[in-house]
């Protein structure tokens, strides 16, 4: 037995085995895997006897093999193999050109069949589909059971995004279980939203040594886009007086992350395509193409799908991204993080300001929660620092929160008075909060005068002093309006 194993970074994360008796073949086929394809975690066996039992301790996920062999033939194999090892792909590759024993073969469970004298490029393109498959199989497996176990290997690498939310716990088993892929990972979400860290935890946990490297592609003309991510030789043009490394290159060993993914020209999408597709690329200037060793990961805040259906993002370019693709949903599908994010960040400020960290009204929170949040955290992060900056005294209240977009326009009477909207996509508070921004509004309104707050709200002095105790007393004890 001869392996690759002992690389650095090995392609893909399961093993290839090739079985086949001729030593020539397993070189040369090997030798077009690695330099070809960047395939290089290849396992050769040359006694067909011995094949199940590198199986057995080794893992494989594909098996190409070889027909006619001395001691047990292919077909044999074939058959022992898809038994005992249903989820590994075998890939025939027969130095004869039979169509009977083709489909025999793919009768038997073989995931394809080639002969000996296939073009490399078809039959390298072939064996990656196994490979290809093959992960998002064992991503599948990973995921069902990370997701049935509820557990996250490593909850450290999401410790810089704050949450609370359930659907952000699936987004991460999600991603823990696609972290180690190589295939592209697509994040999805509206602005604000922390597709970047999401991007960097993922990056932190793929077992990558190399660095993550980001670029805005929006708005990057085509020849910026080229020279940026591929880099060029000195004199490639006028004014190209040193050779210049691409970001590709910077990000060998690591993650590319390409952010504004919606926004790139059509020209440079071509260009992607063929990194993509092919693996290799030229540095401008360049007559020999480099090997991409990083991998891709693309963001968005549009519906890339809708764009790729009207044809103003390319379908191949798309199918090729979104292998993996995580949605990262908006803040206001996740109300429960607001108070616990928007709690951190007024306290971050607090202390780069060195001012003590306010309580909060009741009122605050329902304005909050009831507030759409259309830059997401990013908002709610710069309200939060605009809110501390105002503060001065007392509980922080909703009118300290000048950020409030859908605020209407001072003097608008009615209902408007108030910062709780009743859009019909907004929770409503309950009736126990409502009670509460009552209370603080007509305090305010009467300058803190209980007896015309009273009237206001029409109940008696002594009523409203009873409810602005228990209001007092929950605050204390920090208990949440039923
Ligand atoms: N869950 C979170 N916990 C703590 N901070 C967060 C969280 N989500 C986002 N942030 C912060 O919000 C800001 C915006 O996040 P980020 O830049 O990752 O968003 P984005 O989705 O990439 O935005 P854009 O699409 O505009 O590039 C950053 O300051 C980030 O640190």
């Amino acid at each position: 037995m001869n392996s690759t194993a002992l690389k650095d970074s090995l392609y893909p994360e399961f093993g290839i085995l090739l079985v086949d008796d001729e030593p020539s073949y397993h070189r040369s086929l090997g030798l077009m895997l690695e330099r070809k394809g960047g395939i290089n975690h290849l396992y050769y066996c040359q006694d067909s006897r011995q094949a199940m039992d590198m199986l057995e301790t080794h893992s494989i996920g594909v098996v190409l093999l070889d027909l006619n062999m001395p001691h047990k033939s292919g077909k044999e194999l074939l058959s022992e193999l898809t038994e005992a090892f249903p989820d590994v792909a075998v890939v025939i590759i027969s130095g004869l050109n039979q169509i009977e024993t083709a489909v025999e073969c793919l009768r038997l469970g073989a995931f394809d069949f080639y002969v000996k004298t296939t073009e490399s490029a078809r039959l390298l393109e072939g064996i990656k589909r196994a490979i290809q498959l093959q992960e998002i199989k064992r991503e599948n497996q990973e995921l069902r059971h990370r997701v049935l176990s509820r557990r996250l290997d490593s909850p450290e690498a999401f410790s810089d995004i704050l949450t609370q939310s359930r659907s952000m716990a699936s987004v991460f088993q999600y991603l823990e279980s696609v972290a180690r892929s190589s295939q592209p990972l697509m994040i999805c979400g509206e602005s604000g939203t922390g597709k970047e860290l999401i991007a960097r935890a993922v990056h932190a946990i793929s077992g990558r040594k190399g660095k993550l490297v980001t670029v805005n592609v929006a708005g990057l003309d085509d020849q910026i886009f080229n020279d940026t991510l591929f880099g060029h030789r000195k004199g490639a043009f006028t004014g190209a007086e040193t050779e210049r490394a691409g970001l590709v290159e910077e990000a060998s060993g690591g993650t590319l992350f390409l952010d504004e993914i919606g926004d790139l020209s059509h020209s440079s999408q071509i260009k992607l395509l063929r990194l993509l597709q092919e693996g290799e690329y030229y540095p401008m200037g360049a007559d020999r193409p480099k090997r991409m060793q990083a991998r891709i990961f693309v963001a968005t805040h549009q519906d890339l799908a809708e764009h790729q259906r009207e044809g103003r993002f390319r379908r191949d370019l798309y199918y090729r991204l979104c292998t993996h693709q995580v949605q990262i949903p908006p803040l206001r599908a996740r109300r429960e993080d607001i108070r616990l994010l928007f709690t951190y960040f007024a306290e971050q400020a607090a202390e780069d300001m060195g001012k003590p960290a306010p309580e909060y009204t009741p009122e605050l929170w329902a304005a909050l929660q009831n507030y759409d949040f259309p830059g997401n955290i990013r908002e709610l992060r710069a309200m939060a620092f605009d809110a501390i900056s105002r503060h001065q005294q007392g509980p922080m209240r909703a009118s300290d929160l000048q950020l409030l977009r859908d605020r209407p326009p001072e003097g608008t009477p009615g209902k408007h008075d108030t910062l709780v909207q009743f859009a019909p996509d907004n929770r409503l508070p309950t009736l126990a909060e409502m009670d509460e921004i009552l209370i603080q509004e007509a305090m305010h309104r009467a300058d803190y005068n209980q007896s015309i707050a009273a009237r206001i709200l029409g109940i008696s002095q002594p009523a409203l002093s009873k409810r602005l105790k228990r209001l007092r007393d929950n605050l204390k004890n920090g208990i949440e309006p039923e």
